[in-house]
């Protein structure tokens, strides 16, 4: 359960260039993001049905095919597409352990999503990502009861920050998810007098003008401006993203690394033939109904390692959704026969 985000050495001064996450002392460099899934296996449950256990015992390779096929070596823990929010508090700490103690002198930063509808279960998870040595944690809007107004919210998240004191904090903005539409920057408007460890925004919304204007008013701060609409990477960069964390990422990391580095090379038309292709796969799936489970059927088929089922209420993957993928993926040459792992399709079905 986790999003990554790439990083990838060579700039044009060939220093290394982040992607992703960045620390408060380093340049701003676009690189490449992505994110892993939930790792789930189907096991009878507690009351007998099938919940969905998670299968730690996969993510120390997983970590080493981000790294090393993918080139993503920062990861966003029990996010979105790694259904944090559908996992109990004592699961959410062990997948963050597991990343934290497998991407040791692997991974660069490992940041954990502890946004929860309770205050209190918030600040344990920040409390044990301090703990457990996380590199950072990031929250989302209480979903539920909401905060209707900007200082509500960021009182919210101010008390979350303040259990984990010395690390980076990051707003997650998913507008769409979380029916909290307070503009991003609205809330960034004097953030860090509020709460002193801000240290970035990871912006998983379409609104562009939004987007630009957090970075806009930001310049003086050394903010990470971390975009999650995968298909739109491209347009925010021209905005002044500094790294991405998306799901595609974990299947088209590569391809979204060649994609920036031909950004910072400033071949802006080959920057967009990336897009565009990664644009032509998203645009495919989505009219097939993509989504979490979607997503985890395909990064099993790309990376070959078993990411299981989604965990209700979310439905697995059907095998037609999978077959067209893995045909788009091949036409498109993102996927081609020597890359299927095997077993990759039994994992999938
Ligand atoms: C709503 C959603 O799942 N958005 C994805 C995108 O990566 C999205 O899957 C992609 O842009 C395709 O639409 C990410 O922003 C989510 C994310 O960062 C996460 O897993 O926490």
């Amino acid at each position: 359960s986790a999003a990554a985000a790439a990083r990838r050495s060579g700039g044009t001064d060939g220093a290394e260039a982040w992607w992703g996450v960045r620390p408060a002392t380093a340049r701003a460099r676009p690189d490449g993001g992505r994110r892993p899934d939930d790792l789930g296996v189907p096991v009878e449950g507690r009351w007998g049905l099938t919940c969905g256990e998670i299968n730690f015992s996969v993510i120390g390779q997983y970590v080493d095919y981000l790294v090393k096929e993918q080139g993503v070596k920062n990861i966003f823990v029990n996010g979105t597409t790694g259904e944090g929010l559908s996992l109990s508090i004592s699961e959410r700490r062990q997948v963050a352990e597991e990343w934290v103690t497998k991407g040791k002198d692997k991974l660069d930063q490992v940041v954990i999503h502890v946004g929860a509808l309770s205050l209190k279960e918030s600040q344990e998870l920040a409390q044990h990502a301090a703990e457990i040595g996380a590199d950072g944690i990031a929250v989302i809007a209480p979903f539920f009861l909401k905060p209707w107004t900007k200082d509500i919210l960021i009182n919210f998240l101010k008390e979350v920050a303040a259990a984990a004191p010395a690390l980076p904090f990051y707003y997650y903005h998913i507008p769409a998810l979380t029916g909290v539409k307070i503009r991003a920057e609205e809330l960034l408007d004097g953030i860090q007098d509020k709460i002193p460890t801000f240290r970035g925004l990871k912006f998983s919304d379409t609104d562009l003008l939004d987007f630009g204007q957090c970075v806009d008013q930001n310049r003086q701060q050394q903010f990470a401006f971390l975009f999650g609409v995968d298909e739109q990477l491209l347009s925010a960069l021209v905005m002044g993203a500094t790294g991405a964390v998306g799901s595609t990422y974990n299947y088209l990391g590569k391809k979204t690394n060649q994609m920036l580095e031909a950004f910072e090379r400033k071949d802006l038309s080959l920057a967009l033939n990336y897009q565009f292709c990664i644009q032509r796969f998203i645009n495919f799936v989505v009219k097939l109904g993509f989504g979490v489970s979607q997503t985890k059927a395909i990064m099993t088929l790309v990376s070959g390692i078993p990411m299981g089922p989604p965990r209700l209420p979310l439905q697995k993957a059907s095998r037609e959704f999978t077959d067209s993928a893995e045909a788009k993926l091949k036409s498109l040459d993102f996927l081609s026969f020597a890359d299927l792992k095997d077993g990759s399709l039994e994992a999938s079905s």
